[in-house]
């Protein structure tokens, strides 16, 4: 087997968002005056991107405090969660250990690399630029730049129409059911990390075809395995 193109979730796969995803919903509940809600709680509706995860939260909000109904209307809540998700994302954001090394091996030994994530575009740029990731990326994918978000396969084809891949040399890397779910439909492998979100279930039970203990693992699988198939990259 040769890799040509891997590609990353971004969302408790390469980077730790979790914190500031739970601040700027609390932030946005405060002016609407609900009390700050569990951030492990807000870190389970992760997955489908920042708006639709405070639609999730308004939602429990609301089944608990229907009186609320009046005031915490979704428009209003929804511009007030671009103010501050725009102001916290990448505050405190953290990859991974090893994120940037094994995104670095990869790029080094040929294998082109890029971000697929359904955090909507503008925020995934600001995350991945403060965490220092944005130039070690070939190519980033943001929830709103298709009109088709993951579990829908369009993403990855798009990115490795882009990068010049083909599915059967791919995999997709990700940390929830909706990542492998991806990864099968586009035709892809399907590889997952345990660290991450996936609504607060092993990732194991979403059947990935590899679980990985960390993200040089991946790194290092995918050379020994380009290695073995006789591929070494034209020296520059
Ligand atoms: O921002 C989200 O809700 C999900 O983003 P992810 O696809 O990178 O996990």
């Amino acid at each position: 087997m040769r890799y040509s193109v891997i590609t990353f979730d971004l969302d408790g796969t390469m980077v730790d968002t979790a914190d500031e995803i739970a601040e700027a919903a609390n932030r946005t509940l405060a002016e609407f005056g609900v009390p700050r809600q569990d951030p492990a709680m807000i870190t389970g509706f992760i997955g489908h991107g920042a708006r639709h995860m405070m639609m999730r939260l308004m939602a429990h909000v609301l089944l608990e405090q229907p009186e609320r109904a009046d005031t915490l209307r979704p428009d209003a809540v929804l511009a007030r969660l671009d103010a501050h998700y725009g102001a916290t994302a990448g505050l405190t954001a953290k990859p991974y250990p090893g994120c940037r090394d094994a995104l670095r091996t990869l790029r080094e030994h040929g294998v082109r690399v890029a971000c697929l994530t359904n955090k909507e575009h503008r925020y995934a740029t600001k995350v991945l630029r403060s965490c220092g990731l944005a130039d070690m990326l070939d190519y980033v994918v943001g929830g709103d730049l298709l009109p088709q978000k993951k579990p829908d396969p369009a993403g990855l084809h798009h990115v490795l129409g882009v990068l010049g891949g083909q599915t059967h040399r791919a995999a997709h890397v990700g940390d929830s059911r909706t990542d492998v779910e991806t990864a099968r439909a586009a035709g892809a492998e399907a590889w997952a990390v345990p660290w991450g979100y996936n609504s607060g279930e092993p990732i194991q039970l979403a059947h990935p075809d590899r679980v990985f203990n960390s993200l040089p693992e991946i790194a290092e699988l995918v050379i020994e395995a380009n290695r073995a198939w006789g591929y070494a990259p034209a020296l520059s």
